[in-house]
């Protein structure tokens, strides 16, 4: 299971040492949460940001994974491949050509995901499953960190995960994001999910990160 923190939370004005302390604690995947102010109604941060942060991610071996969520991500993923995301991940529900997009990502070297939003259904992405190499399910509306988990989500992963094992596809890593925290990360896993975003459950205002890292850890019975 990756614990993988979204730097959504973080503080911005000490984002070195916020990548430090975490990559200290052993974390070795990176959240990057892209937002546009048009497919979601907040604005974050985009490749340049990115960009910034990436030798300290491959002095410690992370993967970078952008999430993009942005309308229209095809006018954007060659940025974020440049900017050296390893993972990138488009939402359904902003692509026109679902499929084309996917291969566009394929094609510049990169791993494409696909995410869905709470109200999307699993069948907005099944044709293309055999394509990916992650699948987000959304556990809240997206624009925002520090939402509560929705729970119906655990029955949406654990059917993505017979959809996956049906098919052989055990590589397509299953990743689950918004208001994951040490009281729910076991619960994702046991659904079935591979990857944990946590936001706030990390970066908490006033909270050692190395606590906060082992926290999760721990309630994985790591
Ligand atoms: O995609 C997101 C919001 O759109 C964030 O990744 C997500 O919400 C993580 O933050 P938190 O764990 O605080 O919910």
């Amino acid at each position: 299971m990756h614990i993988a923190p979204s730097i959504l939370t973080a503080d911005f004005a000490h984002m070195g040492d916020e990548l430090t302390a975490i990559f200290d604690a052993g974390i070795r995947w990176l959240h990057l949460d892209v937002m546009d102010g048009r497919f979601v109604p907040n604005i974050s941060f985009g490749p340049m940001l990115i960009r910034s942060l990436r030798p300290i991610a491959e002095q410690y071996g992370v993967v970078l994974d952008a999430h993009l969520m942005i309308a229209d991500p095809d006018r954007y993923v060659e940025e974020f491949a440049a900017a050296g995301c390893e993972y990138i991940t488009v939402h359904a529900e902003a692509c026109t050509h679902l499929h084309r997009t996917v291969q566009h990502i394929r094609a510049l070297g990169k791993k494409p995901g696909v995410a869905l939003n709470p109200a999307t259904p699993l069948s907005a992405i099944e044709e293309v499953l055999p394509d990916l190499s992650l699948a987000l399910i959304m556990s809240v509306n997206p624009g925002f960190g520090g939402q509560r988990f929705i729970p119906a989500s655990i029955d949406k992963i654990r059917r993505l995960r017979t959809m996956l094992d049906e098919r052989g596809l055990n590589d397509v890593v299953l990743q689950i994001d918004g208001g994951v925290n040490k009281d729910l990360i076991a619960a994702v896993r046991d659904a079935g999910a591979t990857c944990a975003v946590t936001g706030s459950a990390v970066y908490a205002p006033g909270r050692n990160r190395a606590e906060t890292v082992a926290e999760l850890r721990q309630a994985l019975g790591e």
